[in-house]
């Protein structure tokens, strides 16, 4: 058992460290940070509302999951788009390649379902395609 008994608690590396007050501007920032972490996860969460009902559209309309030209395209604007904006557009196309590999990986998922009859009655009916 330790001297202090809120040793036992601290993680090992920072055992030795003094302990030395957070500056308030991180604070400050941390705050924000949160608050964009926040309207990131809640803007992803409509998109993949979105993507999950263009997934049923497909299986209904026994479109393949991946639309290779839709992805070009996507990839070209957003690469654009964070140029502009001041962030790397390798990353930025990273980034959505991880979203979008989840998208392809659930319309997968819906399709299979969908051709197995499992989800007959919850998809949209098919309007129409022009
Ligand atoms: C959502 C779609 O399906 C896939 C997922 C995409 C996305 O998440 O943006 C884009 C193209 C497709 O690979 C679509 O075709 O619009």
């Amino acid at each position: 058992m330790p001297e202090n008994p809120a040793d036992a608690v601290r993680p090992a590396d920072a055992a030795d460290a003094p302990a030395r007050p957070m500056p308030s501007e991180i604070l400050g920032l941390r705050a924000s940070i949160d608050n964009i972490d926040s309207a990131l996860v809640h803007l992803l969460a409509e998109r993949f509302k979105m993507t999950q009902r263009v997934g049923e559209l497909k299986a209904v309309g026994g479109l393949p999951p991946a639309d290779p030209s839709r992805d070009r395209q996507q990839i070209d604007r957003l690469k654009g788009i964070a140029s502009g904006a001041g962030l790397d557009p390798e990353f930025a196309e990273q980034f959505r390649n991880f979203i979008v590999s989840e998208v392809i990986r659930h319309h997968e998922r819906i399709a299979a379902e969908h051709a197995a009859g499992r989800r007959k009655g919850e998809l949209p009916p098919l309007d129409t395609y022009s």
